[in-house]
């Protein structure tokens, strides 16, 4: 298989760019990768750090880096015959429209085109190109050829062979994979602005001195490492009877915040005897089956 993807060359602060982070993911289990950037200088820079971190990357592991694997371009033409592309250009709806706008003239008619969007709409893009149901997106997390998590959103159009692919080679890459839908932000983001934005908030209103404090409160008092499970897996533990009687209490003395009116699931939670969260999920069924029945 082939690859194309984009990638990132300034070297900010060593932030990971996604698309050298995914052109190693890729390269170091035997895939080929096409890389292409807008410009030459910006390769070049781009050429060297994939290449450094690959190597680094091998030495770690005790092999020899699959630097033959890699190829470097400015042309588009260049992905004529490419099996899939991950699309990692700036967070910019028209600049993404403009990229698979061009992608579909270019690639076969059967090239999967996937984004790497944080957060955009996957079906907007789909809509341009003449082969919605070969897209969909493969969101990695920075730095991408350290972070294990994949979310594969899936888009209404989105083919479930399209989405099977992107599983798969999600699977190759050695990464933990969650099918997610379409939305702003996905799961992950939609999840974390709230947090971000509630810290600014509270800087705002003067309940929290300084951002460290918000910080030092997350770090010491919620961590979510791996064996303790995330915040549904808390909510559950806590008891969601508790969890709904907090937010009931909170949301009668504050009927204006939003956030803190429970959500219509957590009461049919509650109210179907609060089930492990391991059994969320049927009720989880038969709420949006009535929903799409009344509608
Ligand atoms: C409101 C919402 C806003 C949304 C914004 C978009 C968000 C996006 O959609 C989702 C995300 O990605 S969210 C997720 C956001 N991500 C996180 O939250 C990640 C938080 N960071 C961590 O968990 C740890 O720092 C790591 C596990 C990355 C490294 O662990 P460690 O034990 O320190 O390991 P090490 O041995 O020191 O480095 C190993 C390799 O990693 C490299 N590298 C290291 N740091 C880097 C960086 N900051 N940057 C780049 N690269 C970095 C380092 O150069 C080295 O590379 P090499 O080429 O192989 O030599
Ligand atoms: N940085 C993160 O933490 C992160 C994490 C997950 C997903 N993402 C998403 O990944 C995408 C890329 O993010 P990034 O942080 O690597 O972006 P970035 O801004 O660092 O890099 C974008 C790259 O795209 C290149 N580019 C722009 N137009 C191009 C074109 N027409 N042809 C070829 N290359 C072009 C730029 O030269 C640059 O190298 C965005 O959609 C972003 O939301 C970012």
């Amino acid at each position: 298989l082939t690859f194309f993807i984009h990638f990132h060359c300034v070297w900010t602060n060593r932030l990971g760019t996604m698309g050298r982070g995914i052109a190693v993911c890729l390269a170091r289990v035997g895939i080929s990768v096409i890389a292409v950037e807008s410009e030459n200088k910006l390769l070049e820079t781009g050429r060297q750090m994939v290449i450094g971190m690959l190597e680094r990357d091998a030495k770690r592991r005790g092999v020899s880096a699959s630097l033959n694997l890699l190829k470097f371009t400015i042309s588009l033409q260049d992905l004529k015959d490419v099996n899939l592309v991950i699309e990692a250009v700036f967070e910019d709806m028209a600049l993404k429209k403009r990229v698979f706008q061009e992608l579909s003239k270019v690639c076969r008619p059967a090239t999967l085109f996937c984004t790497n969007t944080s957060g955009l709409d996957v079906d907007a893009l789909a809509g341009v190109t003449d082969r919605p149901h070969l897209v969909v997106g493969m969101h990695f997390f920075s730095p991408a050829h350290v972070m294990k998590l994949l979310e594969v959103v899936c888009g209404p159009r989105s083919s479930s062979e399209t989405i099977a692919t992107a599983m798969s080679l999600g699977k190759r890459m050695g990464k933990v994979r969650v099918a997610v839908g379409n939305c702003p932000g996905f799961v992950g983001n939609r999840m974390l602005k709230p947090y971000i934005d509630q810290g600014f908030r509270i800087l705002e209103d003067g309940i929290a001195a300084r951002p460290e404090d918000i910080d030092v409160i997350y770090l010491f008092g919620y961590g979510f490492p791996r064996h303790r499970g995330g915040p549904m897996f808390y909510a559950s533990m806590v008891g969601l009877e508790r969890v709904l009687e907090r937010l009931e209490h909170y949301h009668q003395a504050h009927p204006d915040v939003p956030h803190l009116k429970p959500s219509p699931l957590l009461k049919k939670l509650v109210a179907c005897g609060s089930p492990p969260v391991q059994k969320w999920r049927e009720h989880i069924k038969t709420m949006h089956t009535k929903q799409i029945q009344a509608n």
